[in-house]
């Protein structure tokens, strides 16, 4: 039996489909217009595209994008001047500070200076603080679209052993909370995590996010688990051709796909739900800014 494979291009598709629901009558009924504001420091390549892709599909659905475009040189005095001007800004719903950021900007104060209400990175520690105790938080978005594809495999995930690989602040921990909040046995493995062959076997749910080249094997996987797989690792291609290259996750896709009951994968799997979900939580941020209820099927 092989696995059955959870298509992350489709579901962010339909993701991006209630979303752009959600802003119309948004439009319609309020008069409103969602507004995400993206920063760019530098000129580091892959982030370019993602904030390209991230700008192009904000319109798509009918939001407004605003894009500021920074030099790699940019003193971190002007970029919290900016950050300042979006947080006083009613246009704009909200604001994600692309990373990485070049060494001399300080990440965390940074990503602290952003007004919580529009941190739809869900990075600020006032939300990271507000998804650990259980509060109505923003919610990182990479494991938001994580949840919503397992929510959508598997139904209730209540009393599934989850083990998250990983322990970063972007994805491993907030990733954990989530699963938590699911009633969720959960671990968190990591590179000192000892026996963890054994621990990963023990798992229903498996989230790599170590950010290693296919680390997770196959006979490492409980049949029938579900595996999502968060790693975006360039490897080298030869058979592709001289100098091509070509994406693979964290799970070791080809042995794993024999045991698991469902994996996501890489491309295509993770990935495309950040940006959908990036989209779903600012129309979360326009809803709470304005009163309105929460946009259903968006919100953790
Ligand atoms: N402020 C933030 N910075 C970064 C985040 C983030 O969530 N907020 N996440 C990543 C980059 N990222 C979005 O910003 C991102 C990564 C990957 C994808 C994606 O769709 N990947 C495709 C493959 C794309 C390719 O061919 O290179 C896939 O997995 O199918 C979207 C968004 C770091 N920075």
């Amino acid at each position: 039996m092989t696995a059955q494979i959870i298509d992350g291009k489709v579901f962010a598709a339909t993701v991006r489909e209630k979303v752009a629901g959600h802003v119309a009558r948004l439009r319609d009924d309020h008069g409103l217009t969602p507004g995400l504001a993206v920063v760019l420091v530098g000129e580091d390549p892959a982030s370019q595209v993602y904030v390209r892709s991230k700008g192009k599909q904000t319109v798509e659905v009918g939001m407004a994008s605003f894009e500021h475009t920074l030099d790699a040189a940019t003193p971190q005095a002007e970029l919290l001047a900016l950050i300042q001007r979006l947080n006083a800004d009613p246009a704009v719903h909200g604001i994600l500070v692309q990373l990485p950021l070049p060494g001399h900007i300080d990440e965390e104060l940074v990503i602290n200076a952003i007004d919580p209400a529009k941190d739809v990175d869900g990075f600020h520690i006032l939300n990271v603080g507000r998804l650990s105790t259980g509060q109505k938080s923003m919610v990182p978005c990479t494991p938001l679209g994580c949840l919503m594809m397992l929510r959508d495999h598997l139904g209730s995930l209540s009393g599934l052993n989850a083990v998250v690989i990983g322990r970063s602040n972007i994805v491993g921990k907030p990733m954990a909370q989530l699963l938590l909040r699911e009633s969720c046995t959960v671990t968190i493995a990591h590179s000192r995590t000892k026996d963890i062959a054994d621990v990963v076997r023990r798992a229903d749910i498996v989230v790599a996010a170590v950010g290693r080249t296919q680390m997770v094997p196959g006979d490492w996987i409980k049949p029938g688990a579900t595996v999502i797989d968060v790693g975006i690792n360039r490897i080298d291609a030869p058979e592709k051709g001289e100098g091509k290259t070509r994406l693979v996750g964290d799970v070791d896709f080809d042995s794993a796909v024999q045991v698991a009951g469902a994996i996501t994968p890489v491309p295509g799997g993770v990935g495309p739900m950040t940006i959908a979900c990036l989209l779903a939580n600012t129309v979360t941020a326009c809803c709470r800014a304005n009163g309105l209820p929460e946009p259903e099927g968006l919100t953790a």
